[in-house]
């Protein structure tokens, strides 16, 4: 986004961990404690509730656009104001070939995030969405944590977390914008002769290992107990 002012808001529960750096013209940095979670599918989808919070309580007061992303992500290419629309969506890097029966939906109807099998056009990322006006990325974090509470009153969770409860809410809240699996690529997946530029790529990661790490840490007291 040469030439944009940006604003780059990180939500960590460790906020002494982030290292110095040194930002572009235009660029500032807002670090924001976010509360810690035992376990990463809690972490991964209170994302929602938080931006959901600071999108009424801070961001609608800062800018004119926000868009969200997972924080493991590296930019690799370019990506410009090309992505903005009125709610954008991401197509995953892991369906955009798929048929409709291919995509990891949640199936089952007892959770909020249920989509019928004859239902459905496309399988969006959780890591790459929004871009969006304030209002409309409010609508949707507000929509998914809201189904999240319903389902853990009703001690389910989605299959796919926040992702599946984001696909619920562009089924029938189309977005205004897709973006193509050059805004949101895996190197884990083999890349097609038509993929010209990957612009924003997951960082390779053992995702067991972070994931065990931090259940032993909540084993050993660091985080706290193992109840949950
Ligand atoms: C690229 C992409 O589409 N990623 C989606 C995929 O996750 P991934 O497989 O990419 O999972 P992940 O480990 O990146 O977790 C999702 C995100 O949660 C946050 N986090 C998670 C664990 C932790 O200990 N600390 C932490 O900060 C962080 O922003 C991270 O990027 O599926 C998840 C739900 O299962 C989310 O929908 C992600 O958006
Ligand atoms: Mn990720």
């Amino acid at each position: 986004m040469v030439g944009h002012k940006v604003t780059y808001y990180i939500f960590t529960d460790q906020v002494s961990n982030i290292p110095a750096f040194t930002l572009g013209t235009g660029r500032k940095l807002v670090t924001l404690e976010a509360p810690s979670y035992q376990r990463w599918q809690d972490v991964s989808m209170r994302r929602m509730e938080m931006i959901r919070d600071q999108s009424h309580q801070r961001f609608i007061h800062e800018v004119d656009y926000l868009v969200c992303v997972d924080v493991d992500m590296r930019f690799s290419d370019e990506v410009g104001v090309e992505i903005l629309s009125i709610v954008f969506g991401t197509l995953h890097p892991g369906f955009y070939t798929a048929s409709r029966e291919g995509f990891t939906y949640e199936r089952r109807p007892e959770s909020t995030a249920y989509i019928p099998r004859d239902e459905g056009d496309f399988y969006y990322a959780g890591g790459f969405f929004g871009g969006g006006t304030v209002e409309e990325v409010y609508r949707l974090t507000n929509f998914c944590h809201n189904a999240m509470m319903v389902d853990k009153e009703r001690q389910i969770e989605a299959i796919w977390h926040d992702e599946s409860y984001l696909n619920k809410y562009f089924l029938y809240q189309k977005p205004t914008k897709i973006l193509s699996p050059e805004y949101l690529w895996d190197n884990d997946f083999a890349a097609p002769d038509f993929l010209k530029k990957r612009r924003f790529v997951a960082v390779s990661k053992n995702h067991n290992a972070i994931r065990n790490k931090r259940a032993l840490q909540s084993v050993s007291g660091i985080e706290g107990n193992l109840h949950r």
